[in-house]
């Protein structure tokens, strides 16, 4: 066994403690925040356990063009869904990073934030705090922007409010410099124009509807990918030397103290790359953060979680919480694809993003929509709980489902602010690929184990396309992308439709017509979140405020599973403010 410590450059040494103040399980996107931090008062030791290894130097991960270069290599953890019964019975393939920086090392390194109303829904779930100015000043002290200069931000439409980011703060934001120059982005802007659609100076302020140009995780200088590595352990390596990383060991399990009158855990037990299993004590606290589809996991095989899937696999039930696993929320991800007219240079390739919110996707449908879905609430959750195995009741779904509801459309059923969608546009192998997802599926899906043995596969059910709005908004999202393309001054650009191509899907389609492409053809947006949700344990929530796992003295989990919802950005921004918010919450101190 080898632990990676202070000492200068990663070199592996051995473990010199059994004991640590805190140790936190996986060193990926979340996690290291919440150690990095912890590991600011020189009193305490934190330890890193981490299953993958140091990606500092893999070309796969630096390079910010080599998007994809990863998946399927031995840092993607792969994880397959089972049969998914609403669309076409397909198993999914979801990616996550099996390396020290976790997912933020094979991620696309958008950053862009949510919708201030999203984040206000968790205090109105239960979770007192937790709101959008409460949160705000975490995503700015999480943040590193580098402000492009003004000749760049000319030529490449970079805008941005000073006022919505973090200059000194560990994760560098910005632009790459390839990107910055061309005129694609205006004449997009103008499409954008004629479809009511306006430009959105910044996506990062809470408002993120509308068309703009996102920043990117990156070190712009540097030309390499910032993930949560580069950002919050190696340049604090040799500053901070009580904080250590043991790489390449799986964590299998939180111990007991047998003694302690509430379940209070004594530390870890984890199994090395050689084999060889052993336990490393915590003095203070564990904190979890292996990703939304590991985490419930270990919670189970811990004895925490639904009694009957527990005792089925013979593990012993130390807290009942049978959420565990539960209120899995993913996004469907699809695309289409464009011929490119001869009259497009080609040069361009700026992050071109529009967040499209109902009214725009629907048009003069929105009322006839908002209102078919109202109505389809109570169904839902009755469909849902009933699926689930009733173990989040269907009236707490009818809450959370309104709650989700108020997001898109307002009590008259008019679109508000969120968006819906998420649409991107660039060039690639000489075709306009617009890749795209709808934001807020109200699906509900679960992870439990499968085993009691600790490698084995889970049983990871999205249950993708399982609502018929999944599928509304996500065939808007489709009709929204025809639209553009055949938008003035964009169309001219455009040549014919390679998928699905009129043939596949006719012009004009309905949502009927639309789902056998759309089924066919989906993969999983890679954006698990609320499988340990934060809520108040009579909703069915795992982690408490502090994301203290209920019925526990001092076990927390910190990483997408706690998310109650989805959010509309991508996910890391997010988790960064939230990690460095609870990092304040633990050292008991918080804005
Ligand atoms: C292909 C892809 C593209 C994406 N694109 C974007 C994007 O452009 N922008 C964005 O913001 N988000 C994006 N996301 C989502 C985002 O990257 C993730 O949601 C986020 O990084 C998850 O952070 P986390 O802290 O929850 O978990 P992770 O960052 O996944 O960290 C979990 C860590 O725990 C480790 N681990 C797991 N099990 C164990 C165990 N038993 N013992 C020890 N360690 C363990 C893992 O190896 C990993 O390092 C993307 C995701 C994918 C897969």
């Amino acid at each position: 066994m080898y632990i990676y410590s202070s000492a200068g450059c990663i070199r592996p040494q051995p473990v010199n403690q059994s004991s640590y103040d805190y140790i936190v399980v996986g060193g990926g996107t979340s996690g290291l925040v919440v150690a990095k931090r912890l590991s600011e008062n020189p009193e305490v030791s934190v330890l890193v356990v981490e299953a993958g290894g140091s990606v500092k130097d893999n070309i796969n991960v630096t390079d910010p063009l080599g998007y994809g270069f990863a998946f399927g290599t031995d840092i993607d953890w792969q994880f397959e869904t089972v049969e998914q019964q609403f669309a076409g019975n397909a198993k999914q393939t979801v990616r996550a990073g099996k390396a020290l920086g976790g997912t933020s090392t094979i991620n696309g390194m958008a950053y862009t934030r949510a919708q201030t109303s999203q984040i206000d829904l968790w205090e109105t779930l239960g979770n007192e705090g937790w709101n959008w100015e409460n949160l705000f000043p975490y995503y700015l002290k999480s943040e590193g922007f580098q402000v492009p200069a003004e000749s760049r931000a000319v030529a490449g439409h970079l805008t941005y409010s000073p006022e919505f980011h973090g200059l000194e703060g560990p994760l560098l934001t910005g632009w790459m410099y390839p990107m910055t120059n061309g005129t694609l982005t205006s004449t997009i802007n103008d499409t954008m124009k004629a479809m009511g659609v306006p430009w959105n100076q910044d996506v990062n302020g809470g408002n993120m509807s509308g068309y703009s140009i996102f920043p990117a995780t990156i070190n712009q200088d540097l030309n390499v990918r910032e993930d949560a590595a580069r950002a919050y352990y190696y340049p604090f390596q040799a500053k901070q030397p009580n904080l250590h990383v043991l790489l390449n060991t799986q964590v299998t399990r939180v111990t007991w103290d047998k003694f302690a009158s509430i379940p209070t855990a004594q530390g870890v037990e984890i199994t090395s790359s050689n084999g060889t299993t052993s336990v490393i004590k915590a003095n203070k606290e564990v904190i979890l953060s292996a990703g939304a589809l590991v985490s419930p996991l270990l919670l189970e095989l811990s004895g925490i979680g639904n009694p009957d899937i527990l005792s089925k696999h013979g593990i012993e039930t130390v807290v009942d919480l049978p959420t565990v696993g539960e209120n899995l929320q993913d996004q469907m991800n699809n695309g289409l694809q464009f011929n490119i007219a001869n009259n497009f240079d080609g040069t361009e390739k700026n992050t071109m993003v529009v967040y499209p919110t109902a009214g725009e996707v629907f048009g003069e449908r929105t009322s006839s929509v908002s209102a078919r879905l109202k109505a389809s609430l109570p169904l839902y959750a009755e469909k849902v709980a009933s699926i689930n195995g009733n173990i989040t009741s269907a009236s707490d779904l009818l809450e959370f489902f309104q709650l989700q509801y108020d997001l898109i459309f307002d009590r008259e059923g008019k679109s508000t602010q969120t968006p819906i969608a998420e649409v991107l546009l660039y060039e690639s192998n000489g075709v306009w690929d617009s890749e795209y997802w709808g934001l807020l599926p109200f699906s509900r899906g679960n992870v439990h184990i499968n085993s009691a043995n600790t490698t084995a596969n889970a049983l990871i059910n999205p249950n993708y396309f399982m609502l018929d709005w999944d599928m509304t908004e996500q065939a808007g999202g489709a009709d929204f992308i025809r639209r553009m393309y055949t938008t003035a001054p964009f169309s001219d650009l455009v040549g014919s439709e390679i998928l699905p191509g009129f043939k596949s899907v006719p012009q004009n389609a309905s949502v009927e017509q639309w789902s056998g492409y759309l089924k066919s053809s989906y993969r999983s947006n890679f954006h698990p979140v609320g499988t340990a949700a934060m809520m108040p344990r009579e909703k069915g929530g795992v982690v408490d405020a502090d994301m203290k796992v209920y019925g526990t003295a001092n076990l927390r989990v910190m990483d997408a599973s706690v998310l109650p919802f989805q959010v509309c950005g991508h996910l890391v921004s997010t988790l960064y403010a939230v990690a460095e918010r609870l990092a304040d919450i633990i050292k008991g101190g918080h804005i």
